[in-house]
């Protein structure tokens, strides 16, 4: 933009007009004069990209005669392309042609980035535009501008969170109202919260992308999502929950990103990162266990400036959209003042570590039979595979049909041990004679 255009509104396209773009539709409308006088000067919105024509979107607002179906032809005609389709394809192409015709593109689409960040913002920077995407991890709660710019003067260690409303609502409800797992997801897709294919929510496809786009962004290093191990809640049974809060605890799914030092002391023989997505146990103590509903949290561990908390709406469409609206606000000053936000950074280039390396905590419970000996073949296979025992508690099984068959509920909680000792430790209980039955296997998470 030269000095004769600056005062020309900044043409805005809009890729999708779903439950985000909706959303950013009618509030890009509603705060137009603020947006002018904060940006120095107006926002046109030149049209949004449908899949259909013909559906009624007067709720968002949107003057019928802006509606299109020609989305490669829109993205030519604008300065900033907000993309809110989602997926890999056409929302790829699409924001590359944005880019080839000199536009600045804001997204929300984390599986995208985690899968083709590094070509994405290889292309911005040839075009020498911005790639912004504060709504692609923990929706409206800003956390990827602070993780890039604000922090870029310590050394993060950690990242662990809560980055999936849908999850979370879901977890949230088998806790508190019983609620069957279907029936929440469905609750969960009703209020906007899923993505189109629930799937990516509840196989915690979605929590590995977003914790891949954080992973790259606090370590300066490329991870991608398939570089995440991920386990969704769909394995959660109503026995975890009950036996979560028999020991004070709640289920909840984690994104954990972390920057592993290699230490003779831990037997962690090599430096990197590890990231990683699972159920886990956390205390009713730790600040995570009281995060409800669709909301999400996330902490973030500094070298200087210690733990740090980030707190809010992680779905929804104007959550969303308000973390949409502030990096269209932010592109198109950039492209009235001149210049561009910082991109991506990958100098550290860390190896992801594989799962197996992890350092983690077990949750397990067994059902044994209630006689001598139990006790130390149990312990024999933990100390065989090297992990340490925090606590073990044995009860009699309560209901009568139990007792005749004098079996016990053997509870263990070991301290941190690589994961691929845990797993090791676990299948070698389940081949002992005296466990009947595995009930229960989680990881731990918090003191
Ligand atoms: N819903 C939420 O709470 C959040 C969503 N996101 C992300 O925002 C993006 C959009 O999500 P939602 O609005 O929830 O999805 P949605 O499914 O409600 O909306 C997507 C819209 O794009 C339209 N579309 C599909 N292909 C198209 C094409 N070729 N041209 C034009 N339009 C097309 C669909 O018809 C649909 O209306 C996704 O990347 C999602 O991961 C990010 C944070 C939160
Ligand atoms: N489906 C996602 C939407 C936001 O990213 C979620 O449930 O968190
Ligand atoms: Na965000």
């Amino acid at each position: 933009m030269d000095d004769s255009d600056k005062h020309r509104p900044i043409r805005v396209a809009l890729l999708g007009c779903g439950v985000v773009g909706s959303s950013v539709a009618r509030l890009m409308q509603e705060q137009a004069d603020d947006f002018a006088a904060r940006v120095g000067t107006p926002l046109e919105l030149v049209g949004v990209a449908v899949r259909r024509l013909g559906r009624d979107r007067s709720e968002a607002g949107v003057d019928p005669a802006l509606l299109t179906t020609d989305a490669e032809g829109l993205v030519t005609r604008a300065d900033v392309v907000v993309e809110v389709i989602g997926g890999i394809e056409p929302a790829r192409s699409l924001i590359l042609r944005a880019f080839e015709h000199g536009a600045s593109v804001v997204t929300a689409n984390k599986a995208l980035l985690a899968e083709r960040g590094p070509e994405l913002y290889a292309a911005a920077e040839a075009a020498g535009v911005d790639l912004y995407h504060e709504a692609s991890v923990a929706g409206a709660i800003p956390l990827l501008r602070p993780l890039r710019e604000s922090l870029a003067g310590d050394d993060v260690r950690k990242v662990l969170g809560i980055v999936n409303g849908t999850t979370n609502y879901v977890l949230d409800k088998m806790h508190t109202t019983g609620q069957g797992f279907g029936e929440a997801v469905e609750a969960a897709q009703a209020l906007g919260y899923a993505e189109a294919d629930p799937t990516a929510d509840v196989e915690g496809f979605d929590a590995a992308a977003k914790a891949a786009i954080l992973a790259s962004l606090a370590f300066h290093s490329r991870v991608s999502a398939r570089d995440v191990h991920r386990e969704g809640i769909t394995e959660v049974s109503a026995a975890d929950i009950a036996a979560a809060e028999a020991m004070g605890c709640v289920v909840k799914l984690l994104a954990i990103c972390e920057r592993v030092d290699a230490d003779p002391a831990t037997g962690t023989d090599r430096t990197g990162i590890s990231v990683r997505v699972h159920p886990a146990m956390i205390p009713l103590s730790h600040p995570l266990a009281g995060v409800r509903e669709a909301f999400n949290a996330v902490f973030v561990e500094a070298r200087s400036a210690g733990e740090l908390m980030f707190y809010g709406r992680g779905a929804g469409g104007d959550p969303t959209a308000s973390a949409v609206l502030g990096d269209v606000v932010a592109v198109a000053r950039h492209r009235v003042g001149g210049g561009r936000g910082p991109g991506e950074s990958t100098y550290a280039d860390l190896p992801t570590l594989p799962m197996g390396e992890a350092r983690t905590r077990y949750f397990i419970s067994l059902d044994v039979a209630d006689e001598p000996g139990v006790l130390a073949a149990v312990a024999t296979e933990f100390a065989r595979n090297q992990v340490s025992i925090e606590t073990v508690r044995q009860t009699a099984r309560a209901d009568d049909e139990h007792r005749a068959e004098e079996r016990a509920e053997l509870v263990v909680v070991t301290h941190a041990a690589p994961d691929a000792a845990l797993a090791a430790t676990v299948e070698a209980l389940a081949g002992l004679a005296q466990v009947r039955e595995v009930s229960s296997v989680m990881r731990v998470e918090g003191e």
